[in-house]
């Protein structure tokens, strides 16, 4: 079954590097469309959120952007890994990216628009029809969930316990005893054997992926390929790996179920990263078996087996700290480049409000509800998806002004319900002058202020967000000189939400908070001061805002901290020692700067040391 060039004694090559391609999804009809994210040839070019001006530059064997479909990608990319495998070669390829960015469209693909694997399988059957070869096809489908390898060509109430074992055989090849290895005759039981399969496959909603996988998903094709002329019979494997989606537990909501199956899938991404490193750095030690996933696939990545790294991307400000980890991840040379200033160039980046996706067959909504769900019906591997974006129909300045309108409307209607509801609810209560419950509304009108901000944050351009947070400032430095430092807090804050990267403001926060008193010791005794009015603000504040609300701020302190790289700093946070304090010194210095909390972990810390340092921050 294996390649005789693995054969125990035979001298290896060094190890192959791994090629890594890219692919941008089309934004979802959901989305709003900006131009954070370009393909522009093999590059893919994101704007630097701290220089506007700036694009950062990642170059990759190929690039697809959002109209590129799904046989393009197979024929340029899959279908040449192809010839080397029939010659003996194991080849790995798997797709990488955040929840929602693509990577099962890519790899399994819909009804409609099948992926990877069944274009591979159609392909291999179509050379099995060529005479000069005979070959013998079987898989094998697994699934990696929380550390646990399930067969999914099993049902699941059949399926061992405690999962599959995995183990290392004479010639080094892994193998996974028990595993159920299927012959595959025709394209049509194969599908038939897949449907079942993904049906398996553990998925469960979370907020940013209606079907998102929970696993990862391994389908390996066995390959024994007869040269009908010679007699010739060579082995080999192909790896075919829908990776599960890197996710920040915050954004998905994710209840405590979800975060464990987070923690495992970040802690084997997190291997997977190590293992690609030391590859391509040309190490001699691969640690594959930091996880079950590198485990598995010891004898297929790496070495002289081919191996292919998709990266999917999901378009979009809103996805832009995923994005960029996911691209630093993929390859560690960024380039910068200025961006052009032309205005042609701007309004004819952006759109109106809601970008409608044309697609050739106008079936694009369609393939976006289902998943691969073949039915016994025939498709065909032919169609090529293409979608277009409408040309933009506004100027930049006329479809900015929609947008804060179209929002204020929407938030002062969404206000306007609040109030009346509480009103409804609270007028016989404010009757008895239940101080406690004004205070509450008080809260939730700070709450809408907070939210509308972090709205129109999301929404406006980088030089808009820049002016407001530069007035924001100006106007809490007002407060700062009159002493009032509620006031002054609440602008910085808000401030905040529309330059979230800025350090300087960050630590400018953390500095006021700090200097005003939240006890009630502390306040009474300050009753009768000039300050009053700015510590009932502020303690009111930290009473009654919303927990994400102090979470957000913390993890942005946090951040600003992380960020200035100052070991100094990094070890004033709670359970950071030296040394991990030096691990993420040189982490912000290789990678520039870490926009989610939770990608912390990349520098060796563990979810519960993350929450303790925001738990610490949002208990100030
Ligand atoms: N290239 C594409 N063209 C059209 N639709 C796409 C494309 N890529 C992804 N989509 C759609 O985007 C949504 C999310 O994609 P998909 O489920 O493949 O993401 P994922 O990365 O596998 O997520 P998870 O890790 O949560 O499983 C799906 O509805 C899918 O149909």
């Amino acid at each position: 079954m294996y390649s005789p060039a693995q054969k125990r004694g035979k001298k290896l090559p060094p190890p192959q590097k791994i090629k890594v391609i890219c692919r941008v999804r089309p934004f979802l009809a959901e989305e709003l469309y900006d131009d954070t994210v370009m393909v522009e040839g093999n590059c893919v070019k994101i704007t630097n959120k701290r220089k506007t001006n700036e694009n950062f530059v990642y170059s990759f064997h190929s690039c697809y952007g959002m109209d590129a479909g799904q046989p393009e990608i197979f024929e340029n990319d899959v279908k040449p890994l192809l010839e080397p495998v029939l010659n003996g070669k194991n080849a790995t390829i798997f797709a990488y990216g955040v929840t929602g960015s693509g990577k099962t469209y890519t790899i399994q693909g819909t009804e409609t628009r099948p992926g990877i694997i069944p274009r591979t399988v159609q392909t291999l059957f179509e050379i099995k029809g060529l005479s000069k070869y005979s070959l013998d096809l079987r898989l094998s489908y697994i699934e990696i969930y929380k550390e646990v390898i399930n067969d999914l060509l099993v049902p699941r109430d059949t399926a061992p316990s405690g999962g599959l074992t995995i183990r290392q055989g004479f010639d080094n090849q892994i193998y996974l005893p028990n595993l159920t290895e299927k012959k595959i005759n025709t394209y049509e039981e194969f599908k038939k054997i897949f449907r079942g399969a993904c049906r398996n496959r553990s998925t469960a909603a979370t907020k940013l992926n209606i079907m998102s996988s929970r696993s990862h998903a391994d389908m390996c094709i066995y390959i024994s390929c007869t040269n009908n002329e010679t007699k010739n019979t060579i082995f080999s494997k192909l790896h075919l790996i829908d990776l599960a989606g890197s996710e920040d537990n915050r954004r998905t909501e994710n209840g405590k179920e979800r975060i464990a199956e987070s923690g495992a899938i970040n802690k084997s991404l997190f291997a997977l990263n190590q293992v690609v490193e030391a590859l391509n750095q040309g190490l001699s030690r691969i640690p594959y078996r930091d996880s079950k996933l590198t485990r598995l696939l010891q004898d297929s990545l790496g070495g002289e087996n081919i191996s292919m790294m998709i990266i999917n991307i999901s378009p979009g400000q809103s996805f832009y700290a995923d994005t960029y980890n996911t691209l630093n991840f993929a390859t560690r040379t960024k380039e910068i480049e200025n961006k052009p200033q032309s205005n042609h160039c701007a309004s004819s980046t952006r759109q109106p409000l809601k970008v409608k996706l044309v697609n050739e067959n106008n079936d694009l909504p369609e393939a976006r509800r289902q998943r691969f769900n073949l039915s016994s019906s025939t498709s065909t591997i032919s169609s090529t998806a293409s979608y277009e974006l409408r040309p933009p129909l506004l100027s930049k300045t006329e479809m900015e002004k929609i947008i804060e309108t179209k929002l204020d409307e929407k938030l002062s209607e969404i206000e306007d319900k609040i109030k009346t509801q509480s009103s409804q609810i609270l007028s016989p209560i404010f009757r008895k002058q239940n101080a406690k419950l004004k205070k509450r509304i008080e809260s939730l009108e700070y709450k809408i202020e907070l939210q509308k901000e972090s709205r129109l944050a999301n929404v406006l351009t980088p030089e808009t967000k820049t002016k407001t947070a530069r007035a924001l400032v100006a106007l809490a430095k007002a407060h700062e000189l009159k002493n009032e430092l509620g006031e002054a807090l609440s602008n910085y804050e808000s401030a905040f939400q529309y330059i979230p990267d800025n350090q300087k403001l960050g630590n400018k926060i953390i500095m006021i908070r700090d200097a005003i008193p939240t006890s009630s010791e502390e306040i009474n005794n300050l009753n009768a001061g000039s300050k009053i009015s700015a510590k009932d603000h502020h303690s009111r504040y930290l009473a009654n805002i919303a927990n994400d609300e102090r979470r957000k701020i913390a993890e942005a302190m946090i951040l600003s901290i992380v960020n200035s790289g100052d070991v100094k700093q990094i070890l004033k946070l709670k359970g950071v020692g030296k040394k991990r304090a030096d691990v993420i010194h040189q982490f912000i210095k290789e990678n520039g700067h870490i926009s989610e909390i939770y990608n912390l972990r990349y520098s060796g810390m563990s979810d519960k040391i993350i929450d303790g340092i925001i738990n610490s921050y949002t208990q100030l």
